[in-house]
């Protein structure tokens, strides 16, 4: 990470989800990345404790597995925009359109459009600090579902490739999820040993529509809920 951002990687356990504070040292502005209802109280307070003023918190797509905590990190922070790929239909202050250059003092995030998982999946890259935050696009050793929310297995391998794996293969890899302790990886590392994106399309589709995993159990409720940008809709 570059000298000139405070990092921080954050876990909300029920889901697994990572959250990531990215903080200007200079202006004390800082973006959260994928924040959680259960854990905005903490982060708030971390970001307080830090000094910071959250200014924007972004998502990497529309979670099917828990709620987003950008509508209510807004009663702490005011004037915070909430921030998702232009691609979505959810609500949103911000939708940014594919290579759009989000900065925030000496914090700039290139957002590069990795739909496959869900349509309006972003992937959001930080050049200075040789970082990508690949939501559900690429975990670590695998890469995110593709059998609802428009997900397509052709479409993911193709937004990997072509707009991940092509970053500098030092560049580190910080996933949405992890569900085997795992926290972060690298572009060398995924390209090497990631065991699906490492096969052919043709392996890779297969390997997709066997992957024989349960319903995420809040989707049903997750869904609607992060439409209307975390507010339970009327
Ligand atoms: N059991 C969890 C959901 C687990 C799951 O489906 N995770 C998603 C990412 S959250 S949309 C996924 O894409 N997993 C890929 C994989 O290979 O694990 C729940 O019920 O919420
Ligand atoms: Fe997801």
């Amino acid at each position: 990470m570059s000298q000139k951002v405070l990092f921080r990687q954050l876990f909300e356990k029920e889901s697994s989800t990572y959250t990531y504070i990215l903080g200007c040292k200079r202006t004390k502005k800082a973006i959260i990345i994928d924040p959680v209802d259960l854990t905005v109280e903490r982060d708030a307070k971390l970001l307080k404790e830090l000094g910071l003023t959250l200014v924007k918190a972004l998502n990497t797509h529309v979670h099917a597995d828990h709620i987003t905590g950008t509508h209510l990190l807004r009663a702490h922070f005011e004037g915070l925009q909430t921030g998702l790929g232009s691609a979505n239909t959810a609500k949103s202050d911000e939708k940014f359109d594919d290579n759009f250059k989000i900065e925030v003092g000496d914090i700039n995030l290139e957002v590069r459009h990795t739909p496959g998982h869900t349509n309006g999946c972003v992937t959001y890259v930080d050049h200075d600090g040789g970082a990508a935050f690949t939501g559900d696009a690429l975990l670590i050793r695998g890469c995110g579902r593709t059998d609802f929310q428009e997900g397509c297995s052709k479409t993911l391998f193709k937004s990997v490739h072509d707009r991940i794996f092509s970053l500098p293969e030092d560049f580190k890899i910080y996933p949405a999820h992890d569900y085997k302790g795992q926290t972060s990886s690298s572009v060398h590392e995924e390209k090497q040993f990631n065991p699906r994106l490492t096969k052919s399309e043709t392996e890779f589709v297969d390997i997709m529509e066997n992957l024989g995993l349960a319903y995420p159990k809040m989707i049903d409720k997750a869904l609607p809920w992060n439409l209307n940008c975390g507010v339970e809709p009327e």
